[in-house]
């Protein structure tokens, strides 16, 4: 059952400011990990998204004025774009002591503190959408205030989602380009290898079912055995063989240098939107 967090202050009640895809995600995750739903509060801005959360979870849906009183932790799953409206609305009323959790992707912990009480801990997050299944990457880092039981408290609440590490917050931005994105680019992959397998003749279903399994199972083997990548693609590549002419297109086209310029620019995003923030 989950219960309450302890530490600097027990945590009873934990809000999501702004339920929307990520806070749903971890909303749906806390009830898994066996929160009541009464000690759940979600916000939203459109009143049929707040009904959805209300019906879908039984959890309360209520304002961001409501939410700052009844909960210990403020957890901020807004779009960065909208942190400064919404911090605007409800910085100066925080109440002292709340934890503040920003989940909100390039936004340093300064920016928020700029518009928080003074002495108000936060603590940033970088989690990822397969929190969904319990399988998330999250990313904790302390900010402002934030002591190692606010770390530790967060900590709690986002490991039944999956694993947790910690992090300076200097590298928050490229954790993002990591792990936060992470999800994306292996869905656009499995995507690129089911539409091969289409050239190749293959039923578009056939194909999905082929190279789904072989991510799951290659995602196993990397993380059961602890071998490094390469030692795993060599025990794959035959001399003379089949995988070494790919291997061989996948270098030609720059497959390599394609992913490490792509997460530069996911990084740059991330140091953008804290310039904007
Ligand atoms: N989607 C993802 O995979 C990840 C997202 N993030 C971060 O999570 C945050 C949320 O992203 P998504 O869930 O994808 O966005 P989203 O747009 O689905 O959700 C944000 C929600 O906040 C609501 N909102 C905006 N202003 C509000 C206000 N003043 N009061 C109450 N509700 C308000 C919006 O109506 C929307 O429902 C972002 O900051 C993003 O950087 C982080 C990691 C992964
Ligand atoms: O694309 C984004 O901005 C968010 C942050 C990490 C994943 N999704």
């Amino acid at each position: 059952m989950g219960g309450d967090i302890g530490g600097e202050r027990d945590v009873h009640v934990i809000a999501v400011l702004g339920a929307g895809k990520l806070g749903e995600v971890l909303l749906s995750g806390l009830l898994r990990a066996g929160w009541a739903a009464d000690r759940l509060i979600a916000t939203a801005r459109r009143p049929e998204r707040a009904r959805e959360l209300a019906e879908r979870y039984g959890i309360r849906v209520v304002d961001n004025e409501t939410a700052l009183t009844e909960a210990d932790v403020l957890t901020i799953a807004v779009k960065p774009q909208d942190a400064g409206t919404l911090l605007a609305e409800i910085g100066p009323k925080v109440p002292e002591g709340k934890l503040v959790v920003s989940l909100c992707a390039g936004l340093p912990t300064a920016f928020f503190a700029k518009h928080l009480p003074e002495g108000t801990p936060v603590v940033r997050v970088m989690t990822n959408t397969p929190a969904l299944v319990d399988e998330a990457m999250t990313a904790i880092s302390a900010g402002s205030h934030a002591t190692a039981g606010h770390l530790a408290q967060t900590e709690e609440m986002f490991r039944p989602l999956g694993r947790t590490i910690r992090v300076p917050e200097s590298q928050q931005d490229a954790v993002t380009a990591l792990s936060g994105s992470g999800p994306a680019y292996f869905y656009f992959l499995v995507e690129a290898m089911t539409d091969a397998g289409i050239l190749l003749g293959l039923p578009r279903q056939v194909a999905h079912d082929l190279i789904v399994q072989s991510a799951i199972g290659s995602a196993v083997m990397l993380r059961e055995s602890g071998e490094h990548p390469v030692k795993l693609r060599e025990a794959v590549t035959s001399p003379a063989g089949t995988t070494i002419n790919a291997i061989r297109e996948l270098e030609n086209h720059g497959v390599r240098a394609a992913f490490l310029a792509a997460l530069e620019a996911a990084r740059d995003r991330a140091r953008e939107i804290a310039q904007q923030g």
